[in-house]
């Protein structure tokens, strides 16, 4: 069930300043992205920290890879999860206003600054590197089940 989205979704970029209501603009917006399964709260509220922003996109989303449009190592993770047929959101710090409080934020919660910065069933896994590690080493699609079994299960209740 997830191919038919990848295909999608890899190419998607987060929108900024999207004018349709319910979207994120100003301080503090994580954008509505090219998926399906980002859809709530405190997305949009300009009065939410970045901090917890992000805490909510990384548990609505099975994976989400904060990038920036211009980097190389944040393109080969977007491909490796494109490849394994694996739906993310991507968050484009470059065109977001406030991406550089995102990047400070993000830098708080996982100690490194750099794009990108990859979470994985609610959890920080590392950059590119660690991430092609992962994957070479057959641990990154377990995660990935991992979060989508806890889903539908949550879903069938
Ligand atoms: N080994 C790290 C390298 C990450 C890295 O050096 N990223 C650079 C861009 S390729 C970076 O974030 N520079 C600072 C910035 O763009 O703010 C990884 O695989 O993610
Ligand atoms: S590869 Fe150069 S900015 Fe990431």
């Amino acid at each position: 069930m997830y191919w038919r989205r990848a295909a999608l979704v890899g190419t998607r970029l987060v929108r900024v300043r999207s004018s349709s209501a319910g979207r994120l603009e100003g301080p503090g917006g994580i954008s509505g992205s090219g998926m399906g399964n980002s859809t709530s709260s405190s997305l949009g509220n300009a009065a939410t920290a970045p901090v917890n922003q992000i805490q909510e996109t990384i548990s609505n989303n099975c994976v989400v890879i904060f990038s920036k449009t211009s980097c190389s190592y944040c393109t080969m993770a977007k491909k490796l999860f494109h490849d394994m047929n694996v739906n993310y959101k991507v968050v484009e710090l470059d065109m977001l206003e406030y991406g550089s409080q995102f990047q400070d934020a993000l830098h708080k919660m996982t100690g490194e600054r750099t794009v990108p910065r990859i979470f994985v069933n609610g959890t920080f896994i590392g950059g590119a590197t660690d991430t092609h590690r992962l994957h070479k080493e057959g641990k990154l699609l377990p995660l990935v089940h991992q979060c989508h079994l806890k889903k539908s299960k949550r879903e069938e209740l």
